[in-house]
């Protein structure tokens, strides 16, 4: 059941379109998480759902009730949204249980009970209910942050980055912790970030975003393997993107043929390949090549290869280290599954490309 619905909504901050008649329906209790370069407009449309800010023009509906209808629009403190910006954006001079507790009504008793219940779902130790905010780590801030908005019952949260502020393994543990926590209390959440894997990892659909459009949406899975463009298929991960000729449900491609799931389509096209379909051999079969340059990067190398058929560009490709994988010697790659056929032939490269790509010289 579509909970959240966004509906041709445009916004522009003098000449830059900041969105652009971004369509996007969100499932009751789903997560979503809008992914996208910096600038394509992920920030604006939270502000827009929180009620931050309106639109110029389109409607945004949730639960039924018309949150704006351009720039009419119902303020932010009527809408039951919570949100979580990346700085936690905490009281400084009010204590971690203040903080929790801030504007709610009831009894002390009440509130105390709620503060203890909540610091509990979020695993916030007790003793640190009296501490002010800068006595807390970033990410007990981000938790105290998250009990606050959840403290007022949302029936929508919006995350902006908010485990940006962690270190690598803190970050993935409260990442757990907090989609464990918004599951259990079936809250419809929107997670904005600029990393690809948080996004794939949290949430149920993926939304990417480019110049205040919507280029593709649909689950992780989806968007990871059937990818309708490079920028797209770089931004979600890895991708080894080459140029092919389509005929007979094959690609055609400096690697060999290769099955499709594109039988209708023939002529000229980009495939995409992910890391984990290819790999390197040391003593075929395969693509004969020769590795040229190895970057070692502990667990994983990035080897440039050069075609032993002659004539095409190097090949790079992030590989598990392996000790025989020495400049100068002979291996072979190797491809499995089926290649999948991108919609657009995209001139744009992004730099992540350049971990699994055909180099561009
Ligand atoms: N208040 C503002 N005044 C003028 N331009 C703005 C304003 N807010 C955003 N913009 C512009 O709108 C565009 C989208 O900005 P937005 O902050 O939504 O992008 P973003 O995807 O969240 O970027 P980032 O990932 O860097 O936070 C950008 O070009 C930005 O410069």
């Amino acid at each position: 059941m579509t909970f959240l619905t966004i509906d041709a909504v445009s916004k522009r901050y003098g000449a830059t379109s900041a969105l652009d008649e971004v369509t996007l329906h969100i499932q009751a209790g789903g997560r979503t998480a809008v992914v996208g370069p910096s600038g394509s407009g992920k920030t604006t449309l939270l502000r827009l759902l929180a009620g931050f800010d309106t639109p110029h023009s389109g409607r945004i509906t949730m639960d039924g009730r018309l949150l704006a209808d351009g720039a009419s629009a119902i303020p932010a403190h009527q809408r039951d949204i919570g949100v979580v910006m990346q700085d936690g954006a905490l009281f400084p001079h009010l204590s971690v249980a203040d903080n929790i507790a801030f504007g709610l009504s009831g009894s002390t008793r009440h509130r105390t009970a709620l503060v203890h219940e909540l610091s509990d779902l979020v695993g916030l130790e007790r003793f640190m209910l009296e501490r002010r905010p800068d006595a807390l780590s970033g990410g007990q801030q981000q938790r105290v942050a998250l009990a606050r908005a959840l403290a007022r019952r949302p029936k929508l949260m919006l995350l902006d980055e908010p485990f940006s502020a962690l270190d690598t393994g803190l970050r993935a543990n409260t990442r757990k912790a907090v989609a464990d926590l918004l599951q259990a209390a079936g809250v419809t959440t929107v997670l904005v970030t600029h990393d690809q894997a948080e996004a794939l990892s949290f949430a149920d659909h993926v939304a990417v975003m480019d110049s205040g459009r919507i280029l593709q949406a649909g689950p992780p899975r989806e968007l990871y393997l059937r990818p309708k463009s490079a920028m797209i298929a770089s931004f979600l991960g890895e991708a080894l993107i080459l140029p092919a000729t389509l005929s007979d449900g094959k690609a055609h491609c400096l690697l060999g043929s290769m099955a499709t799931h594109a039988p209708g389509r023939a002529g000229s096209a980009d495939i995409m390949l992910r890391p984990e379909q290819v790999s390197l051999s040391f003593h075929g079969p395969g693509v004969p090549c020769r590795i040229t340059e190895v970057e070692f990067g502990g667990a994983t190398s990035i080897i440039t290869l050069v075609l032993a058929a002659g004539g095409n560009s190097p090949i790079i490709l992030r590989q598990a280290s392996d000790a025989r994988m020495i400049a100068g010697a002979d291996a072979w790659i190797v491809t499995s599954g089926c290649a999948h056929v991108l919609d657009t032939v995209d001139e744009r490269r992004s730099p992540k490309q350049v971990d699994c790509m055909e180099s561009p010289d």
